[in-house]
């Protein structure tokens, strides 16, 4: 997702906020202010395991739970100060309700991967299957590590911006892991590594009804492809992605996802790829000649439309509408279908 800061710089190197002195990049340390806390204070703003980090003249704080999902991982969340918004709606108010659940601390569901990191050539790293993944299997469940409310970019000066980023993801467990994360700004002596990992890895999603960037550390090595061999689906109470295979995927297949919604033309697709993403689009589907590219755009739209239309019947619910659903739902998987099957005839 995008990163854009609204207001001008500031100079400081360093700021003193809630009396944490912040130095220069932690890998591996966790920040002093929080290591010298009394357990009275840490009552005092938990479920957080650490004070949450609120520079001086911003609404926004870091608020982190590092046992989230296991001692080596944790999640950090950039969101408004709860005296400012209305906490109801927050994702740290969310995830504050989901901490003192039952279901929290249930062990998190561990699922044997059946793929690999590899280099995939032109883009960077990737997710290979080693072992065959059926249609409708679920191949991984992934957690954020880090959320953060889409406008807080614009809201903050971009000294702080960089501050809150590089606290959020220097106060997890797992800041190492995500540091290591591709990159793609085209100017990274310049853009720190923070800001860099969170743009060039970070997905929309929707809590309480606002929009987030959220970072899922396993998610984000799978690339993009229009037509994807898996498919994402977001839980948004306990912040969990859940990665299904859409059709079957063998050995030594790539793992991929769409970064654009289904129904997204092909012409703002392809620029989102370009501008959002950093890279020109090169799969099939992108590369059909314009008369095949309209009829898959208009294919996409149906679905879309009449998807919809489908739900909406569900809802009503009566035995008219159900029928009209089961109707249209048929029109639906026709379309899907070839949609798929004309983008394969161009594969051959
Ligand atoms: C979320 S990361 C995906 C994993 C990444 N390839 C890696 O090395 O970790 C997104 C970045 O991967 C690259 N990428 C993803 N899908 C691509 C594709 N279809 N073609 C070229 N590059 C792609 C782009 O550089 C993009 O900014």
């Amino acid at each position: 997702t995008e990163i854009r800061y609204g207001v001008g710089d500031l100079t400081q190197q360093r700021l003193l906020s809630n009396n944490c002195l912040l130095g220069p990049l932690r890998h591996d340390s966790i920040p002093a202010c929080a290591t010298t806390a009394s357990a009275d204070e840490a009552d005092s703003w938990a479920p957080w395991s650490y004070k949450p980090y609120c520079p001086q003249n911003t609404n926004y704080c870091v608020f982190t739970s590092a046992e989230f999902q296991g001692p080596d991982r944790g999640v950090s969340i950039i969101d408004v100060q709860p005296s400012k918004s209305n906490n109801a709606t927050s994702a740290a108010a969310s995830l504050v309700q989901f901490l003192s659940s039952a279901l929290a601390r249930e062990a998190a569901q561990r699922i044997s991967p059946h793929y690999e990191v590899r280099d995939i050539p032109g883009k960077g790293k990737g997710l290979i299957a080693t072992r065959k993944i059926s249609r409708g299997q679920v191949l991984m469940i992934d957690h954020a590590a880090v959320v953060a409310d889409e406008r807080f970019p614009t809201r903050v000066r971009r000294e702080h911006g960089r501050l809150l980023l590089r606290e959020a993801i220097e106060r997890l467990p797992m800041a190492r892991e995500v540091l290591s994360l591709a990159r793609s700004s085209s100017d990274p002596d310049n853009v720190p590594a923070v800001e860099d990992v969170m743009k060039t890895n970070s997905f929309s999603v929707e809590i309480g009804g606002r929009a987030y960037m959220a970072l899922f550390p396993q998610i984000a090595r799978i690339n993009h492809a229009c037509k994807p061999s898996a498919l994402t689906h977001f839980n948004a109470t306990t912040l969990s992605n859940t990665v299904t295979a859409f059709h079957d995927i063998l050995p030594g297949d790539e793992i991929t996802i769409s970064y654009t919604a289904f129904a997204l033309p092909s012409q703002p697709r392809r620029t989102h790829l370009l501008h959002k993403w950093g890279f020109p689009c090169t799969c099939a589907l992108c590369a059909l000649p314009p008369r095949l590219l309209a009829e898959s755009d208009a294919r996409r739209e149906l679905v879309d439309r009449l998807g919809r239309e489908v739900v909406a019947l569900v809802e009503k619910g009566g035995a008219q509408d159900l029928k009209k659903a089961v109707r249209l739902y048929r029109k639906v998987v026709k379309a899907v279908e070839e949609e798929g099957n004309q983008i394969c005839d161009e594969w051959n």
